[in-house]
């Protein structure tokens, strides 16, 4: 399997990949002559999905391909020139236009490696650079990030669930959120954990593995189910997974059975069966038992329909014998939770005369909400070196005072709540350099790779913060100087109205 690092997927370059407001605003820096002032801006959801103790980080490769290729096209710049506002009159003028036609990116970013686990609050990436280039690519960094991490978290709990041995096969184009859904939730999804797809652009695009069954139609395309089987057989004779359920599902593993037992004498083996309906413990039970009666104790079995993580805890609970889970609509769509909530916040801005930064803020009804000001880093303090993860502490890389040997970790929710980091604990800062000016300082994992740094990432989480219900809430905090930082900001901000 070829598993070079992405390059050239958004060729031609998804410069209008946007909201418009991003280009308007663009143009309001040009104007201004802000537009090359330095900013810095942070990438980050507030709360794990799924009701769940953790995310998986993902979206970073294709982020950096998107910048990359980031390039207004003249047919762009065209389409850009015929756009007008309520008086008729042009939004962009020539001379915006031609700034734009000559664009390149040129920020850097530090981001979180995909696969990495990460928790709420946590900057996945760090944007700094000219304000307008670091604002200009928000919307697209977003949708990349959001569904990337969302789909990476879902499949990262359907393979916790299906345990280290079991394969998880991602079924869902057909239910996809149309094509482009489809095509890069078959990405995240092998990223978070599932073994292949059934997708075949997406395989091919992404290099990941592919695999299939076959449809109640092909049976119900022949006379008898026993035939219909002894048909795949004779096209696909070392390939074969035969679909048991379309009429009985115990007589349908008994056809499979007689097929299997005349392929082994033709010198070759069934690969396995797939369920598809009715009680998937029951039936799993009850084939198993008649594969191994024939000897055909290799013979896996395929489930699916409808299947998610605690439906596959579940079925494990009652002792299904599944060796493989067919997973689609509730992998690609997240079904239960559709979207992730990231966004990408303001939080420094080079001052006028150039010598200094000014912090920024948004201030929120709800706390948990007010942005974190700073150029912020994310230190993950470990049990030992290399070992389960502890806590988290975001703080910023541009403070006045330096960080303190031992510093003290806050809940950014409750200020009481803080946590003492003790002298020496083994640490590892997750934010990384990706792009400087522009360009890439070190060469990303493959998908492969983030594949694997994924599972043994998740692997290392407490089962407290890994369980689906209730999961235990892993600490993250602010570092104590920018808590108190950040309060006077608010305070500063906001400093009450008289009663
Ligand atoms: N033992 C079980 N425990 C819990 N849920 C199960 C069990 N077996 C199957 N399920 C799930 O129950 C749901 C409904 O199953 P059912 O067989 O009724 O599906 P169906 O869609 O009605 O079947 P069909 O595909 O024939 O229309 C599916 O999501 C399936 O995965
Ligand atoms: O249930 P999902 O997790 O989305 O997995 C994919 C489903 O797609 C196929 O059937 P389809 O839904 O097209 O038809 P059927 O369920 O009526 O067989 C397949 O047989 C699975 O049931
Ligand atoms: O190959 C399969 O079995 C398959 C593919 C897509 C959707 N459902 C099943």
């Amino acid at each position: 399997m070829n598993d070079a690092p992405i390059s050239g997927l958004y060729q031609p370059s998804l410069a209008l990949l946007t909201d418009l407001y991003q280009l308007t605003m663009a143009y309001g820096y040009w104007k201004n002559n802000m537009h090359e002032r330095e900013a810095v801006f942070h990438l980050y959801f507030r709360k794990a999905p799924f009701n769940g103790g953790y995310a998986v980080a993902a979206g970073l490769a294709l982020a950096v391909d998107y910048l990359q290729t980031l390039r207004f096209s003249d047919g762009d710049i065209t389409y850009l020139a015929s756009l007008t506002g309520s008086k008729g009159t042009r939004l962009f003028p020539d001379d915006f236009l031609a700034y734009l036609a000559d664009f390149k990116f040129t920020c850097s970013v530090d981001a979180i490696a995909e696969g990495t686990v990460v928790f709420g609050n946590e900057p996945l990436a760090r944007v700094q650079g000219p304000l307008l280039q670091a604002q200009l690519v928000e919307t697209a960094l977003l949708t990349l990030f959001n569904f990337q991490t969302l789909i990476a978290t879902k499949a990262a709990r359907i393979r916790d669930a299906a345990g280290p041995d079991d394969a998880v096969l991602e079924f869902g184009l057909r239910r996809a959120q149309g094509p482009d859904g489809g095509l890069e939730a078959s990405r995240a999804a092998y990223l978070g954990g599932a073994d292949a797809t059934s997708n075949v652009l997406a395989a091919r695009r992404y290099n990941l593995p592919v695999r299939g069954t076959h449809a109640h139609s092909w049976v119900m395309a022949f006379d008898d189910e026993k035939e219909a089987f002894a048909k795949y057989a004779d096209a696909f004779p070392d390939d074969s997974v035969f679909l048991v359920d379309t009429y009985d599902t115990l007589d349908g593993v008994r056809h499979a059975i007689e097929v299997a037992l005349a392929m082994r004498a033709q010198g070759h083996e069934l690969g396995g069966i797939r369920l598809d309906s009715g009680d998937l413990a029951y039936l799993s039970k009850e084939a198993r038992k008649l594969l191994d009666a024939a000897g055909l104790d290799k013979v896996r079995i395929v489930a699916s329909n409808d299947l998610e993580e605690s439906l596959i805890v579940s079925l494990k609970q009652q002792g299904a014998r599944i060796d493989i889970w067919g997973v689609g609509t509730q992998l690609v769509t997240a079904y239960n939770q559709p979207a992730l909530g990231g966004v990408y916040k303001l939080a420094a801005l080079r001052s006028a005369d150039g010598q200094s930064w000014d912090f920024m803020i948004k201030l929120s009804e709800q706390q948990a909400k007010t942005s974190i000001p700073g150029i912020l880093q994310v230190r993950r303090y470990q049990a030992e070196a290399g070992g389960q993860p502890r806590a988290d502490m975001i703080y910023n890389v541009a403070a006045e005072a330096p960080l303190p040997e031992a510093p003290t970790i806050l809940d950014p929710a409750d200020a009481t709540r803080r946590r003492p980091v003790r002298p020496g604990a083994p640490y590892r800062d997750l934010l990384q350099p990706v792009l400087r000016q522009g360009q890439l300082v070190q060469q990303l994992p493959t998908l492969v790779e983030s594949r694997a740094h994924a599972r043994q990432e998740v692997g290392a989480l407490d089962p407290s913060i890994r369980r689906f219900l209730n999961p235990h809430t892993y600490p993250v905090g602010l570092e104590q100087g920018l808590h108190e930082f950040r309060t006077q900001l608010m305070l500063d901000k906001r400093p009450g109205r008289a009663v």
